[in-house]
């Protein structure tokens, strides 16, 4: 089995205090692996986002911890934190938030102004990222002038920009048509199958939880149930690599 890329031990949620007291987590150990494809599912309200906000050390367990490659985040300093989570992981999101104001490649290259790199190296890769996503010719466009299929392609451009090799996708498909949302999916996968890229997907939509190597099922708070086992047919033989 490869090695675990996200660890948790008990991990714990609580927001609010007396009264507004609420335990969204109760309690979570478990690991994802390197190159696996994960779903997080359950009902409404039962802890997927703030899952996986903990894992994307995007906010802070209230008790608990959440280790990357081994090493436990809660011993480090906010700013190493934040290096760690930008240089590790890639965020695909169901409202896109892309800049309205900004051009295409000005979005997707917006991870890298931020880690400081220069003008040329940025429109390279962002160029690099947008030719694979087959986005290219849309790079002088303003964010806004796209079909949601577009601008989602876009976000997976900007997450794939450090080369992550974690990708989070919280309802990626969720504002898409059907069709649409098909082809995002097989980016996703092809980008999991093709490249090892490990990918946490929070998601309502049964088929493409059925496309995860492994799906834990959530229920107040609780990962209550744990399945594998993909429906591509592909995955197969890289499911057993990644085991
Ligand atoms: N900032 C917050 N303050 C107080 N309660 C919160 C906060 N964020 C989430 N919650 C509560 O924690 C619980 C879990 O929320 P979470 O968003 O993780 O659920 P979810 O499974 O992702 O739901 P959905 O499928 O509707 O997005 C919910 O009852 C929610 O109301």
């Amino acid at each position: 089995m490869s090695a675990p890329v996200l660890e948790t031990e008990n991990l714990v949620k609580v927001y609010g205090r007396g009264e507004s007291r609420f335990d969204a987590l109760k309690g979570l150990t478990f690991e994802i692996h390197q190159g696996e494809s994960v779903a997080i599912v359950g009902k409404s309200g039962s802890g997927k986002s703030t899952l996986m906000h903990l894992l994307a050390l995007l906010d802070a367990p209230t008790a608990g911890v959440v280790a990357l490659e081994g090493q436990p985040v809660n011993k480090l300093k906010p700013k190493q934190v934040s290096k760690l989570r930008n240089e590790t992981f890639g965020f695909v999101f169901q409202q896109f938030f892309l800049n309205p104001n900004q051009t295409v490649l000005e979005n997707v290259t917006l991870p890298l102004k931020i880690a400081g790199v220069g003008t040329a190296e940025r429109n390279r890769r962002g160029m690099a990222a947008l030719e694979q996503l087959e986005m290219a010719d849309k790079a002088k466009n303003k964010a806004t002038n796209l079909s949601g299929g577009q601008k989602q392609r876009v976000c997976i451009a900007r997450a794939l920009i450090n080369n992550p090799s974690v990708l989070f996708a919280d309802e990626p498909t969720g504002n898409l048509d059907t069709n649409t949302g098909e082809i995002v999916e097989d980016i996703l996968f092809g980008l999991h199958r093709d490249h090892g890229i490990t990918l946490v997907v929070v998601t309502h939509d049964e088929d493409l939880a059925a496309k995860c190597q492994r799906r834990l099922i959530m229920q107040d708070g609780l990962i209550v149930r744990e399945e594998t086992g993909s429906s591509l047919p592909a995955e197969a033989s890289h499911q057993e690599d990644a085991q």
